[in-house]
């Protein structure tokens, strides 16, 4: 039974029965990609759990502290980091990582090294943590594209080039919502029996939606393209919504429709999201659910990246809603 009180049916679609499925459409592959999604899998199982617990914390001692066990309680990024580390480097498919947590690329071990790179932010929207709001997991994956021991260049691909992206969502219920550039699947942990579960299959976004989405609270550090379209937004009382956790916006920008932006602002002009792990893998996804993701200048999986950690501003969701938004950088010769 599941903790819902249904019998969990035999037929059911889990994330790893999908992944398989979606292996065998493609006659050459050989699994690792399967294998690799699945230690991702793993990682977040183990972060969701641990995120569960964190409102709790008190009662096992706070993160960074000693419990009551004598143990040291890793603070929870810390966890996400090493867990998404660790799954990875034993999955036999990988042969570098960049994670938002390290300075540098993280290779794996020459002998247990595959053909993918993955760049992953392991815990986003840490600064919601102590006051229990959604938080999340975003991810990309590449082929490694030299034939020379991995090095950063294998990491320094533009979007264009993901083989699979995906997050997962720690909300009121954890979800992982993924594309092999097939469509987008969202599945829902199903704590019962420890699985994904397919509860939004091919996931497409609103033509236009009602809501946008970002920190009005810069908005004197806007640019005249945002602070245009953000006037057009209020004189049509749209819907405002920002939570700060970037995998929950991005999220409900694709379940409702609308707009999530995290522009440039005057004493930003990169914004503060990065493109390899943050900006790449949700614009990846947004557009295969059809809709659109850009600078306002430029597509974001267009971008060539030069640092591993570089910054992009960034406007996603309802392709017209969008389009709206690249219009006025055009007019405003921005
Ligand atoms: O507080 P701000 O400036 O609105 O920033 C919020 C953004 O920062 C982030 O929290 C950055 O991510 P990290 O928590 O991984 O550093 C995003 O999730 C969110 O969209
Ligand atoms: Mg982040
Ligand atoms: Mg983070």
């Amino acid at each position: 039974m599941t903790s819902t009180g249904q019998a969990f049916d035999t037929n059911s679609m889990t994330l790893t029965r999908y992944t398989l499925g979606e292996q065998k459409r493609i006659p050459s592959a050989t699994g690792d990609l399967t294998q690799l999604l699945v230690s991702i899998q793993t990682a977040v199982k183990a972060i969701s759990s641990a995120v569960r617990k964190a409102g709790i914390a008190k009662l096992y001692g706070m993160a960074g502290d000693v419990n009551v066990q004598g143990e040291e309680v890793k603070k929870l990024d810390v966890l996400a980091n090493d867990l998404f580390i660790n799954m990875l480097s034993s999955s036999y498919t990988t042969c570098l990582m960049v994670s938002e947590e390290n300075k540098t690329v993280i290779e794996v071990e020459k002998d247990r090294q595959g053909k993918y790179v993955v760049c992953f932010d392991p815990l986003d929207g840490s600064s919601n943590i102590d006051c229990l709001v959604s938080i999340g997991s975003i991810f990309s994956i590449y082929r490694k594209t030299t034939n020379t021991e991995p090095n950063v260049s294998d990491a320094l691909q533009p979007g264009t080039k993901i083989v699979a992206a995906g997050y997962a969502l720690y909300g009121s219920a954890t979800m992982m919502v993924i594309s092999t550039g097939n469509g987008v699947n969202g599945f829902m942990l199903d704590p019962s029996i420890g699985e994904f579960v397919l509860t939004d299959p091919n996931m497409r976004i609103k033509e236009k939606g009602k809501i946008y989405s970002l920190n009005e609270g810069y908005a004197n550090l806007w640019d005249p393209a945002i602070s245009e379209y953000v006037q057009g937004k209020k004189a049509k009382k749209a819907g405002a919504r920002y939570i700060g956790s970037m995998v929950a916006d991005v999220h409900r920008t694709i379940k409702y429709g609308g707009i999530f932006m995290y522009p440039a602002t005057s004493d930003a002009p990169k914004g503060k999201l990065r493109l390899l792990y943050e900006c790449n893998p949700m614009a990846f996804l947004v557009q295969q659910a059809g809709g659109m993701a850009t600078t306002g200048k430029m597509p974001i999986l267009d971008i060539a990246p030069t640092d591993i950690h570089q910054r992009t501003p960034i406007i996603l969701g309802s392709s017209s809603d969008v389009q709206e938004v690249i219009d006025l950088y055009k007019k405003h010769n921005l």
